[in-house]
């Protein structure tokens, strides 16, 4: 295998990994970022994003010398082969990616690349951004790659070694076949497209499994009111294996610092040029219904009012195994509740103390026994595991009220019930004893 000397800019989940998984593959990197405090952690080898197996590579690579980090992206370039471009592309005030951190990166890069040297667009851009790259660049020696990712937060590390695919779009052969033997040992499946493939590509996956969800959430809504239990239905299209077991759980409404963003950027870029794309609207307007009908339960578990009534939330972040609030529907729906006056206690064994971003609305509680205690409610909105396991006895007598509201199925209705509890899931028929008070109210 040929060893190349990697600069990856941007040291958050998608950067930190490439840099740390492509250090173990055996070439050198070196990894910058602007935040000097992250840098100095992770010059000690601490990491500050929870990712399974993340901090062995990064302490290992720090130990062989093949990961070094760096203040700044022109520091990185020096003597670099390939530069990973995996920078913020957040949501801009119209809903399109916002690309001025990229930019700024760009022109940093572009007087201090070595000749020869191939940029890699490792962020999510849209369609157009390699070329603008290029042009921004204005460097005929340098080529520009898009070589989108796909790993999921909280198995980064896994997804990153076991890809599925790995996507390289480029218009010129050298530099894509440079980026494809980065990765050789890897053994994935290569797709070469050109570099607009390559964009909407990302776009395209990240929307299709948004899509999925809702029409999934919006099954689930239909079971509720037709006596189905969602749990057997969506095993029963899974086994298909044209549609497959995957992306399939009904939830609170889908989020993270991806989904969301992913779909309005596409539908940006849709109307940019003319097409209109309601199904992708549609699942966009879907999820946020999806957390009113949340909103709503919750309502109804308490009898209608939840002015002055106090809640308990199980879980904030996005997704389980991940401590990242970023768009997260647990947030969204717990604002909802704040805002008609609920009084909200919350629990998340991935956030142990109040990070920046979170909302001052709900008091972080030390257990989920401490979540539960005198709330009229509580709902269950991350499906960590360990819920399934607390005492339900217990959590039973600390509540004011009967009503377990779980967005995720996650908890064992047997359990519930034994515990005296009202279980009410998604897309299955709400509970025998509240829907008869729900009648004679
Ligand atoms: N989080 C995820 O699971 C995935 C994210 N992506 C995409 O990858 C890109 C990066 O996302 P994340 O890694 O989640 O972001 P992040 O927010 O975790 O990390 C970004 C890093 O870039 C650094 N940074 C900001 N400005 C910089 C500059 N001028 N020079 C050097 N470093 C700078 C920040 O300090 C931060 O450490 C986005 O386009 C995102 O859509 C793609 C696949 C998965
Ligand atoms: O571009 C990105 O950032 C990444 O976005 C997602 O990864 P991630 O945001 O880590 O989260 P997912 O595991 O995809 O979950 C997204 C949301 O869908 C929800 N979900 C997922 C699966 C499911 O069956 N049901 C369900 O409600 C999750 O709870 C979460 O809120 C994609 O899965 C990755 O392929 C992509 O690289």
């Amino acid at each position: 295998m040929v060893e190349f000397n990697v600069a990856v800019v941007g040291a958050g989940y998608v950067g930190l990994t490439t840099a740390a998984c492509l250090a173990s593959l055996g070439h050198r990197v070196v990894c910058a970022d602007v935040n000097l405090a992250k840098l100095d952690g992770l010059s000690h080898g601490e990491t500050t994003i929870r990712e399974p197996g993340l901090r062995e590579l990064v302490v290992n690579g720090l130990e062989t010398g093949r990961l070094r980090f760096v203040l700044g992206a022109a520091a990185a370039a020096s003597g670099a082969d390939v530069v990973f471009v995996c920078v913020p592309t957040p949501m801009g005030r119209d809903g399109a990616a916002d690309l001025t951190t990229l930019e700024t990166v760009v022109a940093e890069l572009r007087d201090v690349l070595p000749p020869g040297c191939v940029v890699v667009n490792k962020s999510t851009v849209p369609v157009g951004t390699a070329v603008r790259t290029a042009e921004l660049l204005g460097r005929a020696d340098v080529a520009v790659v898009s070589n989108p990712e796909f790993l999921r937060e909280g198995s980064a590390v896994e997804d990153f070694l076991n890809p599925d695919r790995i996507v390289i779009g480029s218009e010129v052969p050298e530099a894509a076949g440079r980026v494809a033997a980065l990765y050789e040992l890897l053994g994935a499946p290569v797709l070469r497209t050109g570099p607009a493939s390559a964009e909407i590509i990302k776009y395209a996956s990240n929307s299709y499994l948004a899509t999925r969800l809702s029409f999934v959430n919006a099954i689930a809504e239909l079971c509720e009111h037709m006596g189905a239990d969602i749990d057997d239905v969506r095993k029963g299209m899974g086994f298909d294996r044209r549609i497959g077991m995957s992306f399939l759980r009904p939830g609170p409404g889908w989020g993270g610092s991806c989904l969301p963003k992913d779909t309005r950027a596409l539908l940006r870029s849709a109307e940019a040029v003319g097409c209109e794309f309601p199904i992708l609207h549609a699942a966009i307007v879907t999820n946020v219904r999806q957390q009113e009908l949340v909103v709503d339960r919750v309502r109804q578990a308490v009898g209608g009012r939840l002015a002055g009534v106090r809640v308990g939330l199980l879980g904030l972040t996005f997704k389980a195994g991940t401590d990242d609030l970023r768009d997260s529907p647990a947030l969204v729906i717990a604002e909802r509740l704040a805002t008609e006056g609920a009084e909200l206690l919350g629990y998340d064994p991935g956030v142990p103390s109040p990070v920046p971003g979170m909302t001052d609305r709900i008091r972080l509680m030390e257990t989920a026994y401490h979540a539960a205690s005198g709330a009229a409610a509580l709902i269950l909105l991350t499906e960590w595991p360990e819920f399934r396991d607390l005492d339900w006895e217990r959590i039973a007598d600390l509540l004011a009220g009967r009503t377990v509201v779980d967005t995720r199925n996650l908890l064992d209705p047997f359990v519930l019930n034994k515990a005296g509890l009202a279980h009410w899931c998604v897309g299955r028929p709400a509970p025998q004893d509240l829907a008869k008070d729900h009648s004679t109210a």
